[in-house]
């Protein structure tokens, strides 16, 4: 009766029915919590734990700097994916405005749609046909340099190189290496700070990854006028379709043509999310790999497969990638063990009611992979490594989300799977390999990866 007639309480003051959970100290949050599981090697620790104390549909935390409901399991998965600009929209951390000034000027939600619009024109399939062949003699020439000479070698620098040069390649049409290795480095120091508690005093990484963007920004912006240059007096062949070209002359619905700063930003934006994510698919199939000999064995007589229907030397071609459906179970299978990235966030446009609570405008809500990717309940013995779980019709839907889902689900999907697979088709059959540290050390910071960076023994084949 005291409930019944108990004056209702609003949704939105932020104090009734709002999902359990706790938010932790002001502005840190639980932030240093959910760092830590991943700096220890096991993130979904910190979902799960919360998943089991409070509910497994949802709980409250606070994570740099901003309240949020974090959405579990396949139902939150499928909800986030599907109500994108109807409940929920982009969001991007504070620290992405800080270190992309372009997006201060508009939001990050407004930049992130404008990059959306930009990709179908390069990341169309009749595109990706072409880079097929790019990425193989990019990953050909790779292995034979640097993995070749070298017996013992540290995967994650290497594989970082490689996909690095495949974006330069395919993005800026940059093929010097000695260009390629200056924004190398910094690069992994932006990524750093993307995901790290928003503090801009020297020494955090947060810091360290604004400088970082200021010289990489710097160097690009210089890139973009020589272009302009090349492109006004037609010496540019207008065989040159890269992104930077494409950005160049693409136009807004307003007929503005964009900024030197935003398409320096874009490209920025772009080089992170496809090369840092790939490699660390790349470093964790070789991963798998030595430790699975007769996985191996399966992926290797695939590619020799395709290898032998070819003549000596021809490349790649997208039906030899059509062919190579083990090595993509493999590859799934190790997404789905250690998926590149944890999951992301979006923000509510309107108050809403998920699961019973309610989740007030403007809060941030965020989806993981760690809520089902080790889940039993969707993928049973979770840490058996078991690539027949992406035959036939493969997971249930919304519990295998390593490139996200719904409209915003990652559009450089079928880039990572040509650059990952054609990287596979050539170090299987130059090589075998063995670890060199039996039980190294996973951590997630941001990205998931073998605390030493796996060193290897080569063999060649
Ligand atoms: C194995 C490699 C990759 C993985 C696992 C991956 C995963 C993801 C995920 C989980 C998202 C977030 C989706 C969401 O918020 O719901 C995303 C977004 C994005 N990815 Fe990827 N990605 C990969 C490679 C790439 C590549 C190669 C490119 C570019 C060529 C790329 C470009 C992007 C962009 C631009 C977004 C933002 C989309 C938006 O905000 O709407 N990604 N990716």
């Amino acid at each position: 009766l005291k409930i019944l007639f108990s004056k209702p309480k609003k949704i939105t003051n932020g104090y009734s029915k709002l999902p359990p959970g706790k938010t932790g100290w002001p502005v840190i949050g639980e932030t240093l919590e959910f760092l830590s599981m991943g700096w220890k090697g096991t993130p979904e620790i910190f979902f799960r734990e919360r998943m089991n104390k409070f509910s497994p549909d949802v709980f409250k935390t606070s994570l740099l700097g901003e309240k949020t409901a974090v959405l579990c399991g396949s139902a939150g998965n499928k909800f986030l994916f599907s109500n994108e600009n109807k409940l929920v929209t982009s969001w991007w951390p504070r620290n992405v405005e800080k270190i992309f000034p372009s997006s201060l000027q508009t939001s990050t939600k407004e930049e992130s749609i404008k990059m959306r619009k930009l990709l179908p024109g390069f990341l169309k399939p009749d595109s990706l046909q072409k880079y097929v062949g790019i990425m193989d003699s990019i990953a050909r020439e790779h292995l034979e340099i640097n993995w070749d000479l070298n017996r013992e070698i540290t995967v994650l620098p290497l594989a970082k190189q490689y996909t690095f040069a495949v974006a330069c390649r395919l993005f800026l049409s940059i093929d010097d290496p000695k260009l390629i290795a200056k924004f190398e480095k910094p690069f992994h120091v932006l990524v750093a700070g993307v995901l790290s508690i928003p503090i801009n005093l020297p020494g955090t990484n947060f810091h360290r990854a604004i400088k970082a963007a200021n010289l990489i920004r710097k160097e690009l912006l210089e890139i973009i006028r020589q272009r302009k240059i090349e492109l006004m007096m037609e010496k540019m062949s207008m065989s040159i379709q890269d992104i930077l070209s494409h950005m160049l002359i693409t136009t807004d619905e307003n007929g503005q043509f964009m900024t030197d700063l935003d398409i320096a930003d874009k490209i920025i934006g772009l080089l992170i999310g496809g090369h840092d994510t790939a490699s660390a698919a790349i470093t964790f199939i070789i991963k798998y790999l030595a430790e699975l000999p007769e996985i191996y064995d399966g992926v290797l007589k695939e590619q020799r497969g395709i290898a032998e229907g070819k003549r000596p030397g021809e490349l790649l071609n997208w039906d030899d990638m059509q062919k190579m459906k083990f090595s993509w179970n493999v590859a799934s299978e190790v997404m789905r063990l250690a998926p590149p990235l944890q999951g992301n966030f979006r923000e509510a446009i309107t108050d809403f009611m998920y699961a019973g609570f309610s989740i007030p405008k403007g809060w941030k809500l965020y989806w993981t992979a760690n809520s089902t990717h080790k889940n039993p309940e969707y993928f049973p013995e979770p840490e058996k490594f078991d690539p027949s779980r992406f035959e036939d019709n493969g997971p249930i839907p919304y519990t295998y989300v390593p490139f996200g889902g719904g409209p915003r689900m990652c559009p450089g999907k079928e880039y990572a799977r040509l650059e990952i697979l054609a990287f596979v088709y050539n170090i299987v059959r130059m090589f075998k390999w063995e670890k060199i540290i039996p039980d190294e050390k996973i951590v997630v910071d941001p990205m998931p990866m073998p605390e030493k960076g796996l060193p290897i023994r080569l063999y060649r084949h």
